[in-house]
């Protein structure tokens, strides 16, 4: 294996539980996003991400109450648009800071990013959900405060994460040549994008999911397995 210098990590289903995100985020913002848009339409960034929001569903008219339903909609198909992705972490931000919630990560996480960034590894994070709401989702932990072993952070403004250029786009931003930077995630089609972009790449298949006997990309069940 060609040494890693840098390690970019996905979130949901990686370091953190798919139940974390669909049953304790996703609930929280889609029942305060109709009174936060109608509370909050005369901000500047809320009123970018409603017109964004309306443009990528082809909606030339539409209503606050059009979009608010179409955003409630994409909720519940869990769709990665930014666009809902920028306000609900502008919701999140609402229960993190009132002690709502904290965020999941899995037991071993806090530990080993901190033992890889304690051996000169640069750390970064690569999600569906927007850069500010991964601020908060690592300095709410419920292992504290991470913010501290992050480098930094990449969202779909990058590009969608099953595309092979957003990978390219990420190793520019960060300097390094994609053979030295190691891409987690636990969607095979990502991790398929970031090997043709030249990324090494490694499987988490967290239980009860099971390694299958061939996997695709080199597997693991815990960061702890992963020796960079
Ligand atoms: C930043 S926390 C919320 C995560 C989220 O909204 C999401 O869609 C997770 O996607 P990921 O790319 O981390 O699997
Ligand atoms: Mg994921």
């Amino acid at each position: 294996m060609t040494a890693i210098r840098a390690i970019v990590t996905d979130i949901e289903g990686t370091t953190s539980s798919i139940s974390f995100v669909k049953d304790v985020l996703f609930p929280y913002a889609r029942k305060r996003l109709p009174a936060f848009i109608e509370t909050h339409a005369d901000q500047a960034e809320v009123q970018h991400w409603l017109h964004e929001a309306a443009k990528e569903a082809g909606l030339i008219e539409a209503s606050r109450q059009e979009v608010i339903e179409l955003l409630v909609r994409w909720i519940d198909e869990d769709r990665k648009s930014t666009a809902l992705k920028a306000i609900q972490g502008m919701i999140w931000k609402e229960g993190y800071e009132a002690g709502e919630y904290r965020a999941h990560l899995y037991p071993e996480v806090a530990s080993r990013l901190h033992a890889w960034r304690g051996e000169g590894l640069h750390l970064y994070v690569y999600s569906s959900g927007s850069v500010p709401a991964q601020k908060l989702f690592f300095r709410y932990s419920e292992s504290g405060d991470l913010s501290p072993v992050f480098a930094g952070y990449f969202d779909t403004e990058t590009g969608p994460k099953r595309e092979t250029v957003s990978y390219q786009r990420i190793v520019d931003a960060i300097g390094e040549r994609p053979e030295h930077v190691l891409f987690l995630s636990d969607i095979v089609e990502e991790l398929d994008a970031a090997k043709a972009a030249g990324l090494q790449t490694g499987w988490l298949v967290r239980p009860p999911l099971t390694v299958p006997a061939q996997p695709k990309h080199p597997a693991y069940t815990t960061f702890d397995a992963i020796q960079p």
